[in-house]
């Protein structure tokens, strides 16, 4: 690993230190990157910081990298409340909350603020169609969707997303920061509501949710059922709590509004629980209780 990576892009920012922000700004320093996170307040980004740097000592105990590595990449890391800050980004990922109108409204920052001429502007969204974001802009050739999975220093997956408006070389540039710089596996797909996995993963942990409220089986035998039955590392009620019970619900909303499917549409309970702010592991309580 040098200080100094391949490749055009050397400076990366990141809008959002929620897990997924987190997560990305740790693959990317980690992978050599300079790295500056943004969030909206002092207290989000302190929360932001603290969840990022446990990660990180999670990994040096677990001996995924050394303690050299661990400072160097603590030093790779700054951390702002003032997208300004952004202007000398070579690259941007957009890891805010799934909802339009706010990604939106950073996307239009980004595109005041960021002035490298061919810097590309990303977005980790799960599900809301790229050409939205890229038509805010002033850049829309720029824009791309670079959709990492949760955990992302885990997963090795990148899925990338070309909205009609994205060129070549914003593609190109963008597959070889996600294979060559940080090691990961992209796959491409069309900027289709919830692209590749969510496409298939979304149904299947809304139908689990369904299960369990129509009362077929208690929440431990549904994920027990994938976790023995079908060899998942988590059942599908464990795996909506670790994505976000409102970032699941968020993603199951714009594909209904994409393809007006009954598959997408999400059952009544999971609306409730978003709505009593039974989130998952992120609020301490969702289909489980956490610590
Ligand atoms: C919603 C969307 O838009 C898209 C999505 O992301 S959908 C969600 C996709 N994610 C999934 O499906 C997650 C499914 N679950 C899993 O893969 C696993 O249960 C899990 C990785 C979350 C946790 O696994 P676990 O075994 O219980 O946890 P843990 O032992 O802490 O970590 C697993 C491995 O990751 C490693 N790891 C954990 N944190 C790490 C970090 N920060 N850096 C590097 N490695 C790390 C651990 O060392 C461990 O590695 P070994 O197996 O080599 O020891
Ligand atoms: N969860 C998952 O498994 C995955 C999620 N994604 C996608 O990643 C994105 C983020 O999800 P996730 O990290 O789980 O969500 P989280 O709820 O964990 O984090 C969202 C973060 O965005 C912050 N935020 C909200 N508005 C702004 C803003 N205007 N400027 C800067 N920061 C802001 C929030 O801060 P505050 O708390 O202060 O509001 C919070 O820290 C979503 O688009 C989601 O669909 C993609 C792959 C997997």
């Amino acid at each position: 690993m040098t200080d100094i990576p391949a490749g055009d892009i050397a400076r990366v920012g990141v809008v959002g230190c929620g897990q997924m922000g987190a997560g990305i700004a740790e693959v990317c320093a980690r992978a050599g990157l300079d790295v500056k996170v943004a969030e909206t307040t002092g207290e989000a980004l302190e929360i932001g910081r603290t969840r990022l740097f446990t990660s990180l000592a999670k990994a040096a105990e677990r001996g995924k990298i050394t303690e050299e590595e661990q400072e160097a990449t603590l030093a790779r890391l700054s951390f702002t409340t003032d997208l300004g800050e952004f202007a000398d980004r070579d690259l941007v990922i957009e890891a805010v909350v799934e909802n339009e109108q706010v990604k939106t409204e950073i996307f239009q920052v980004l595109d005041q603020v960021v002035t490298r001429p061919d810097a590309i502007l990303a977005s980790n969204t799960s599900s809301i169609p790229l050409v939205k974001l890229a038509v805010a802009t002033s850049r829309p050739d720029q824009v791309i969707g670079v959709h990492f999975f949760n955990p992302a220093p885990v997963q090795k997956l990148v899925e990338l997303i070309p909205a009609l408006t994205t060129s070549e070389g914003t593609i190109g540039r963008a597959q070889v920061f996600t294979e060559k710089l940080l090691g990961k596996h992209a796959i491409r797909a069309q900027d289709r509501s919830g692209f590749v996995v969510n496409a298939l993963l979304i149904p299947y942990l809304l139908s689990a949710i369904r299960m369990f409220e129509t009362g077929i089986a208690s929440r431990e035998d549904i994920d027990n059922g994938m976790e023995m039955g079908c060899a998942h590392p988590m059942g599908p009620l464990k795996l909506s709590d670790l994505i976000g019970l409102d970032t699941v619900a968020s993603v199951a909303q714009s594909m209904y509004e994409e393809y007006k499917e009954p598959l997408y549409a999400a059952p009544p309970l999971l609306q409730r629980m978003v709505d009593a702010g039974r989130l998952g592991r992120k609020s301490g309580s969702g289909f489980y209780t956490y610590a």
